[in-house]
């Protein structure tokens, strides 16, 4: 397919930029395997010792989830259908803040290992192997996804071997995830989102220079029609409308950011639970940035493309494929800047595969082999380095299987997303917010949400590849002429929208939303027929006061309405920090007022811990 235009090659300077984020990586897995306590304990090698600060938390959040399925994906998105994915960004708000301030103080306070333990504690065992085993199974199936689609993209444009590639990423993970742990890992990260950054500002520099400038970038896509408004229509089975974006969106973000355990991993790996409240706000920007530039390649790829679409003029075979191509045909005259970029597809997928393996690993160790086998540290931490290796392997094994199956790669991780995280998603938010709900319950929510999720989601697939067919079947018959007017009127009827082929054309940027919402009416259904659970028999810390936070921000306003009664209020508040001064009460400031907002008794507890 690509001999149009002849396979492009790298020079030396490329390999020479490209091979440094490899050896860089190493030598930083290298560093913490004889620094520090040389990851001789599973407390070391999976949760960092928990003595992380919030700013390559930070970075290393947004790494794990923006793979090269981000950076090629998204910019395809924008060129060929506009800029309506950017309205994501609305779901970042919510999408953080929840897990920031209801997720993380649960999760930080129980002094966790891994977010299934939780499920322990609140439910039973059973539901507890049942979110490892679901995590498991979504990581493994996300993680093929991530290391083939660099792969695959290196591949088609340069003529770089595909399986050298998968193969060079995956080793290169699995040795500095084995040698360095969740240290190397983070700081990894940290260094691979900067190369990130790095590529695609070069991309959009020379692109925007190329096709005359901003303003000429901007009046392209305008003209071409792919600057889009938002789309208010309500239609759940649009694909990208505000609704699907910016409400399912969140969905998808509470999914990953709130309940994964490669995040929540990060947040008990901090040194104190508001280092983890701080990294939150601080992937906040570095995600808008992130998708901002992932858009500005979208756009300024259609600024020079515009007339000559490289997929119809059979450059490329599959659109995902368009960003790679656009690299190498506007920056080959730039020596190095083709492997900048190159390096930053694979730090991006570097990144997540690593996390990927690195909280396989914990899981596997805390919550499956911990449990039921006692071991010494020692050999507990050479056990943990070896089922990171394994999973390694096991990597390799998915990219083949994905290989075999391709989609859009940003629609098919998203999909993968909703439906096994968003069932999983939907076990927690049971846990959390519905005391009565019991361990049966959640089991049978679970098992029904993910078979929900995966009839729609197949369903999809299936419906989607058919309409395929029909749609050329259509246009072959149309191009005899008039006599075959019949054939097309049979094809119409087939395809009248029933229950079952809207429910297959839901968004996939609702399948969080949807499943997560399925194991929470099926969970409570269930927990109500089997004798619901005595808000006095729940593991205390395992709920979220919905109810108590609401009354006290109510009581909260209440005593500070007429600013004269502070100096009576000292009973009827006793939530409110009064400082006390010579005996006499004096008045809490505005300022001190937003900060006491919600997690009052939550400082107080977090001093008390940090002290300890
Ligand atoms: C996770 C989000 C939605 C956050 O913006 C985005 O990074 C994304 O769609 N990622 C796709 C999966 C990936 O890049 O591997
Ligand atoms: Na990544």
């Amino acid at each position: 397919m690509m001999e149009a235009l002849g396979v492009k090659h790298f020079s030396t300077i490329d390999f020479v930029v490209f091979g440094m984020l490899l050896v860089i990586s190493v030598s930083i897995g290298l560093y913490h395997a004889f620094s520090g306590g040389r990851q001789r304990t599973t407390q070391e090698f999976l949760m960092a010792d928990r003595s992380m600060s919030c700013l390559p938390l930070a970075l290393s959040l947004m790494a794990t989830f923006q793979s090269a399925v981000a950076i090629v994906g998204t910019p395809a998105e924008i060129f060929y259908n506009g800029t309506q994915y950017w309205f994501i960004g609305c779901a970042y708000f919510l999408g953080l803040l929840i897990p920031a301030h209801i997720f993380i103080p649960i999760f930080y306070r129980l002094r966790l290992n891994s977010a299934y333990q939780y499920l322990e504690l609140r439910f039973s065992k059973t539901v507890r192997i049942c979110g490892t085993i679901t995590f498991i199974f979504q990581m493994i199936i996300y993680m093929g996804v991530g290391i083939y689609t660099p792969a695959l993209a290196l591949n088609a444009v340069t003529g770089f071997h595909l399986w050298g590639a998968v193969l060079a990423i995956g080793l290169v993970c699995t040795v500095y995830t084995t040698l360095g742990g969740l240290k190397a890992v983070i700081w990894a990260d940290v260094f691979q989102t900067l190369v990130m950054f790095a590529g695609q500002f070069a991309v959009i520099g020379v692109g925007v220079h190329q096709a005359g400038g901003p303003a000429e970038v901007w009046r392209k896509a305008r003209d071409g029609g792919r600057i889009s408004g938002i789309d208010w229509n309500p239609d759940p089975t649009q694909r990208h409308t505000f609704w699907t974006l910016g409400v399912g969106g969140v969905f998808l973000m509470l999914a990953l950011y709130g309940v994964n355990q490669a995040q929540v991993q990060r947040y008990l790996s901090s040194r104190t639970e508001k280092q983890a409240i701080m990294s939150l706000y601080m992937v906040f920007p570095c995600l808008q940035l992130a998708l901002a530039l992932s858009c500005l390649i979208g756009l300024v790829m259609f600024a020079c493309y515009k007339e000559d679409n490289p997929l119809q003029k059979q450059y490329i075979a599959k659109k995902d494929q368009v960003v790679l191509y656009f690299v190498m045909d506007m920056l080959q005259d730039f020596p190095g800047l083709p492997g900048l970029f190159v390096a930053c597809l694979f730090s991006a997928s570097l990144s997540t595969i690593s996390s990927a393996f690195n909280s396989l690993a914990t899981v596997t160790m805390e919550d499956l082999i911990k449990p039921h086998f006692t071991m010494e540290e020692s050999k507990a931490t050479l056990l943990s380095k070896m089922l990171a290796f394994l999973y390694g392997l096991l990597c390799l094994a998915m990219a083949y299987v994905v290989h075999i199956l391709h989609s859009s790669v940003l629609q098919a991780a998203i999909s993968i997303f909703g439906m096994v995280g968003g069932p999983l998603l939907g076990v927690f938010c049971l846990g959390f917010f519905f005391p009565s709900a019991n361990s049966t319950g959640a089991v049978t929510g679970l098992v029904v949400g993910l078979a929900v999720a995966f009839w729609i989601g197949i369903g999809n697939f299936v419906a989607r590849n058919s309409a395929i067919v029909l749609e050329s079947n259509s246009t072959d018959i149309l191009d005899l002429g008039n006599i075959t007017m019949g054939p097309v009127t049979a094809v119409v009827e087939t395809s009248q929208p029933s229950i079952l082929q809207a429910l297959y054309s839901l968004s996939y940027m609702w399948y969080s939303g949807v499943n997560s919402t399925i194991v929470v009416i099926i969970g409570l259904l269930v927990s109500y027929m089997t004798g619901p659970m005595a808000e006095k028999d729940v593991t205390p810390g395992t709920l979220y006061p919905v109810w108590g936070n609401l009354r006290r921000l109510f009581q909260l306003r209440g005593c500070y309405a007429p600013p004269a009664q502070h100096n009576t209020s000292a009973q009827e508040c006793p939530i409110l920090p009064q400082k006390e001064m010579n005996g006499t009460v004096t008045k809490v400031t505005a300022e001190e007022e937003q900060q006491t907002f919600l997690p009052v008794t939550a400082k107080v507890l977090v001093e008390q811990e940090s002290s300890v």
